[in-house]
């Protein structure tokens, strides 16, 4: 299956468009995780994270599609992060849990193709189902991810419209009597138009944030066969009624992913009482559950 059919697969098997971020951060990890790490060693977070975003896959793998493991996060901890992140990959795939790598990747076209071997299909060293891309470098650097998608049944989401504040800067822009932002959407319509499932989407799936609802509503027009990454959901701002307009009826054609408000609940006010440290994977599935509920899409 295509990774466009398998997300939709996954979808309809959970029920559920939370796609939960795998963003582990030193200072916000739970007390009992934090307190394993005595000599502050790369090696110590790294093993540290690792039992984390395994401990936060055992308490979602049935609730949600997909996870989004942020690269820069495991990054940080050099080599041993690194490490952390295959083993964290490995082990979502092992719960039949899809992977979509936020590395934002991208480079010439021959530079692409090495990331797309990379990171894209279980038959890679990286093993992810989809990784995140931005179109700076324009058309020849996205199709040696396309060809890449093709040949291993991969999916890409490139960067359409972000959710920070001051991406409109360059995707806002006006040129040729469109924003640079619609500009992209459209060449992701063509190349994946030629390559849709059953259900009418392709590998090339895009990124539009929570935080832009009206610019989200008009990015799904302009691309019906692309899967939408919506980002900026939670901590960012974003709530259930400014997502909406990034699904197609019955619900398909949109994940929306939550990082800090799902994998560090066990700090949020509404949570911290009843589950608090000591339970921190119950506040996680108790905040993917409620995430779940108010983005309830799936027919
Ligand atoms: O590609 C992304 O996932 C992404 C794009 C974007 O426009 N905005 C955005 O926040 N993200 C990522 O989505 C996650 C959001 O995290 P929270 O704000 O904690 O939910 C982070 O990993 C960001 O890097």
């Amino acid at each position: 299956m295509t990774f466009a059919s398998r997300l939709a697969a996954a979808v309809r098997r959970t029920r559920s468009v939370t796609c939960v971020g795998l963003d582990p951060r030193k200072a916000n990890l739970p007390a009992g995780l934090r307190e394993t790490v005595q000599g502050d060693r790369p090696e110590e977070w790294a093993a540290a994270y690792t039992q984390f975003c395994c401990e936060i896959l055992d308490a979602v793998a049935d609730l949600v599609p997909c996870v989004k493991p942020q690269a820069a996060f495991f990054e940080q901890l050099g080599p041993a992060g690194m490490i952390s992140l295959g083993e964290v990959i490995a082990y979502a795939r092992k719960k039949d849990v899809l992977v979509i790598l936020d590395g934002k990747r991208n480079d010439i076209g021959s530079t692409a193709t090495a990331y797309a071997d990379a990171y894209l299909g279980g038959e890679s060293p990286w093993g992810s189902d989809a990784l995140t891309v931005s179109p700076y470098l324009g058309r020849d650097s996205i199709e040696p991810f396309v060809e890449v998608c093709d040949a291993r049944r991969a999916g890409i989401f490139v960067l359409v419209k972000t959710s920070n504040p001051g991406g409109g800067l360059l995707q806002n822009r006006q040129t040729d009597g469109q924003t640079v932002y619609a500009r992209v959407a459209e060449l992701l319509t063509e190349l994946n138009a030629p390559r849709t499932d059953s259900d009418g989407y392709g590998p090339l799936g895009a990124v539009v944030g929570a935080t832009y609802p009206q610019e989200l509503a008009e990015m799904r027009s302009a691309m019906p066969h692309s899967w939408i990454l919506i980002p900026g959901f939670g901590a960012q701002g974003g709530a259930a009624e400014d997502v909406k307009a990034g699904f197609h009826p019955g619900g398909l054609g949109a994940v929306v992913n939550s990082s800090r408000h799902i994998i560090f609940a066990h700090a949020r006010p509404e949570f911290a009482e009843t589950y608090g440290d000591a339970r921190w994977q119950d506040a996680v599935r108790a905040a993917t559950e409620q995430m779940n509920q108010q983005l309830n899409v799936v027919d």
